[in-house]
């Protein structure tokens, strides 16, 4: 939908769509006319302006410094982008001859481990490749580069990389796993390399490129992602594009083809398009390794599985010494992920078909400077924010009064005004989680309903932005500067292992930096990011559904620490490497601790302390966001994320510890002494026996019963036949609970809840369904169960409350503790008075129909929205 043809109402209908205000849209329509993008840049920007001068949008207010819009402000970075674009081949020569380096000497190449390879560093390409002047009509399958005089690395090549380090990247030395990893390489074998969100895994493949002079060919799931890497290396002097749909200069692949790249970015199907000139790539200039990057993409037991990832066997069966005649070796594989389980690193291995002898270079994946907590939050509302967002505000408003009285940023008024505001693109009935606040219902369906798939316009799991329109695919390396925000060392990763300093890193406040707040839908960026502008924070929505313009703008803007906070979708994503992020805040439950752990991972690059903060409604179970998937893939979805679930959920725990043993690493620290539960400590541990010893008496009971469904006789006569049929679910068990004992009669089941999931991890019962759910719906009883329930009053079970039944105990007003809710229920009018209180507090219940039926929901909602600013606007006229 491009403007001047549009009609109004489909104007008005797309922006609802996208969840703009009604406010917004009416102004937005009102000063530029039907055009969707003059109205999108109008809201988000403020940059067309109505000649009568008409307050501006909230986006503009945001990011409106001196007086100045980000929409002229974004023109220029925009230009800036475009400036990078050369008009050709030979100006870069040119300017680069003018501004002479180092000079290389080639002939100290020698020969170890029969490594053979050729010169490298990029500003002596035009000399090593005499063929990279030439001329760029040459027919595109002429070898315009010829095959480049081999030479062999020396055993010394560790002092070649730190010296092409220190010249390119300003490193001193390689950290371990790089070595581990090049080493690997020079053997020629293939390699995964697991090692830690922002450790340095790129310049395990950058720096074959730069000691051997061939290219380096990187596999990257997206586009944003090939362009910051490119964007990067041309800043230390190397030269790189990216190839495939989003390269809009069409001679950038001829080129590339012809090897005057050394790194050359693609996206799988791209690279299987390729194929027959690569290998001719191969024979002339040499390619010198495979990289898979983000390859956890590969795997469906992944969280970010991408089919195209899978194909990528066609690599080891066309680069292959028995394929290509000039070939001794395969060329190598090396496959790089800072997310991957056991599971799914079979997974890569197989479908990748990497050879048998791979090497695994492992590094911890613990990040000592994240400090993780959790945090219970409705996430639904602009009360929400007020409350969470708060500090937040206040952080970055205090540091813009400097001599004003300190104050929190957010004025009573305005909090009131937030307070009762009817936002419509927020409201409690608008959220995909129904369960939100009372009760509890199981509702994993949700996301496999067919509503749940008419939802995905604004829940969508790969809100991916991969068709980025970027002005320039080609980089060539300038001289190596580095930002200022670079300079810092990241060598502070290892400092468990230096206890001294660590520590007066935990005393250290956290400083200012960047904020990156995820959350799971589109609408929800808006409207954060709006609340978060009106009161004069630098922030910006982010979600694939935006303009393209306004993506590159956010991107550019957050990169050159214009912007104070991003809210975005996991469109935001894989592979930003912003050294000065420090907080991660994850807005509603993510879809794997896969996800978790790399998006949090974006924070404190710089080794410094971070914080990694997830607000989730501990009340209700999370829902798995609409997507295609089989039944394997849903199964495979719902476990992981029962795991977020269960991480959420937990009390007692380190919680580094439990993300770094996720990914089968044994975590030898055992604690570290920053996240929530190591610095609050853990709640008190109860003796739970007399619950569970109740709950494990009524599912034995039902076990017999169904055993032997001819006895009408048993606790269960009660219930229907039918139901008896039906497998019963805690809830059913926690009612029986409820009417076999007045003690227990108030009794939360969010309480039951907790105790279940103890119950099963304790072995005690286990699920009955074959389908997988978020967490144990139907309970059976195991032999331990059933020898705990024997054994009476002996055996003790005593565990830490988990984080619901802490919410239930401190949120309900029926008992004190949660383990004397009993008290009072014997006297009847207490009993009276208390169930018209939790009458009251419950309120109507919705209907799982209504609540399903978001969709239809949605499209009404946004049908009357169309009409109300259809009439403001006419009302206007
Ligand atoms: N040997 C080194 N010494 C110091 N800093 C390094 C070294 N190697 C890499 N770095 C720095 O580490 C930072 C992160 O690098 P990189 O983007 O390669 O991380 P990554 O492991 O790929 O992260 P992600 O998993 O998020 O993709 C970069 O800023 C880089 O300059
Ligand atoms: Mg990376």
């Amino acid at each position: 939908m491009s403007g001047s043809g549009t009609s109004r109402d489909e104007v008005i209908a797309k922006l609802i769509e996208m969840g703009f205000d009604d406010s917004d849209i009416t102004e937005a329509v009102e000063t530029v006319g039907p055009s969707f993008n003059d109205a999108i840049e109008y809201i988000l920007n403020g940059s067309v302006r109505n000649s009568k001068g008409k307050s501006v949008s909230w986006s503009s207010k945001c990011v409106t410094e001196n007086g100045k819009t980000l929409g002229k402000r974004t023109l220029s970075s925009a230009n800036s982008l475009g400036q990078m674009r050369q008009a050709s081949l030979l100006d870069h020569f040119q300017s680069g001859n003018r501004q002479k380096r180092g000079k290389r000497n080639v002939g100290d190449d020698v020969s170890v481990s029969g490594s053979v390879v050729s010169p490298s560093i990029v500003e002596e390409q035009k000399e090593s490749y005499p063929g990279m002047d030439c001329n760029l009509k040459a027919e595109s399958d002429s070898l315009a580069v010829s095959c480049p005089k081999e030479v062999e690395i020396g055993s010394d090549w560790e002092v070649k990389v730190n010296s092409l380090l220190k010249k390119h990247f300003g490193h001193s030395s390689l950290k371990n796993f790089q070595k581990e990893a090049l080493s690997a390489w020079l053997a020629h074998h293939d390699c995964l390399v697991l090692a830690a969100t922002g450790s340095g895994k790129s310049l395990c493949f950058q720096i074959p490129a730069l000691l051997t002079g061939k290219v380096v060919v990187v596999i990257s799931p997206l586009i944003s992602l090939m362009h910051d890497q490119c964007s990067k290396l041309s800043k230390h002097g190397v030269t790189a594009c990216f190839l495939g749909s989003g390269q809009p200069d069409n001679k950038v692949e001829q080129k590339a083809l012809r090897g005057m790249y050394s790194i050359i970015y693609v996206c799988p199907e791209t690279v299987i398009r390729l194929i027959k000139p690569l290998q001719r790539l191969a024979e002339s200039r040499g390619i010198a390794l495979f990289a898979i990057d983000e390859v956890h993409c590969v795997s469906k037991w992944g969280h970010d599985f991408r089919p195209d990832y899978r194909r990528l066997s066609v690599l080891r069966e066309n680069f292959g010494a028995n394929n290509l005649k000039s070939l001794k070796f395969d060329i190598p594989l090396m496959a790089l992920t800072a997310t991957a389980t056991i599971q799914v690193r079979e997974d890569i291995l197989k479908s990748l078909h990497m050879s048998k002898g791979t090497k695994f270079v492992l590094t911890s994946f613990f990040r000592p400077n994240l400090r993780f907590s959790v945090k219970h939050s409705k996430t639904s509302s602009r009360a929400s924010y007020k409350k969470d967002f708060r500090q937040l505000i206040d952080i970055y408003t205090k540091k813009k009064k400097t001599g004003e009285k300190e104050k929190s940023a957010i004025p009573q008024d305005l909090d009131y005004q937030s307070d009762t505001s009817s936002s419509s693109s927020m409201s409690e009935e608008s959220r995909i989680s129904p369960n939100i606040g009372d009760g509890y219902y199981y509702d994993e369906d949700v996301g496999n309903s067919p509503m749940g798939k008419e939802m995905s316009v604004e829940f969508l799991e790969n809100d991916s932005v991969d068709d980025w329109d970027v002005a320039c695919g080609e980089f060539y390396g300038h001289s190596p500067h580095r930002d200022r925000d670079t300079d810092r060392s990241f060598e502070r990763t290892d400092l468990l292992n230096k206890p001294a300093e660590r520590l007066s890193m935990l005393q250290e406040p956290l400083e200012d930096g960047l904020t990156i707040i995820y959350v799971p839908t589109r609408k929800e960026t808006l409207s954060i990011a709006k609340y978060l502008c009106g009161f004069g924070v630098k922030a910006a929505a982010y979600n694939a559904s935006l303009p393209k313009s306004q993506l590159r703008r956010v991107h550019t803007e957050f990169h050159e620490n214009k912007l104070e906070v991003v809210v975005a979708t996991i469109a935001f994503g894989m592979g930003i490497d912003k050294l000065n992020v420090r907080r991660i805040i994850h807005y509603g439950w993510p879809q794997s601790l896969e996800a978790y752990y790399q998006e949090a991972g974006r924070a404190g690059r710089d080794g410094h302390l971070a914080d990694c903060v997830l607000y989730a409604n501990l009340s209700s179970m999370p829902t798995l966001l609409p997507s295609r998937r089989s039944e394997d893939q849903t199964k495979q979805a719902y476990r992981m994320l029962s795991d977020c679930f269960r991480y959420g959920m937990n009390t007692s725990c380190c919680r580094a510890k439990i993300l770094v043993e996720y990914f089968g690493e044994d975590f030898s620290h055992e604690k570290c002494q920053l996240c929530d539960v190591c610095v609050d400590g853990p709640p008190e541990m109860k003796n739970l026996k007399e619950e569970a010893n109740i709950l494990m008496q009524v599912i034995a009971a039902y076990n017999e019963q169904s055993n032997s469904m001819d006895d009408d006789d048993g606790i269960y006569s009660g219930i229907k036949r039918q139901k008896f049929m039906d497998r019963p679910n805690l809830k059913m068990f926690v009612s029986k609970i409820r009417e076999q004992s007045q003690k227990y009669l108030a009794t939360d089941l969010l309480w039951w809840r907790g105790l279940a999931r103890i119950m099963e991890n304790k072995g005690y019962i286990r699920e009955g369904d074959d389908r997988t759910h978020v967490q144990i719906k139907f309970l059976e009883p195991t032999t331990r169960g059933l020898e705990f329930l024997k054994s009476g009053k002996e055996q003790s079970f005593n565990a830490f409350p988990e984080a619901d039944m802490l919410l239930a105990a401190s949120t309900s007003k029926s008992y004190s503790t949660f383990l004397d809710w009993g008290k009072g229920w014997a006297d009847p009018e207490i009993r009276r008075q208390r169930l018209q209180s939790m009458g009251r507090n419950r309120g109507p219940r919705k209907s799982r129909k209504l609540r399903t039926g978001k969709s239809r929901k949605s499209n009404r909602e946004s049908h009357t929205a169309r009409g109300r600013i259809a009439s403001k606007l006419s009302k206007k006229k």
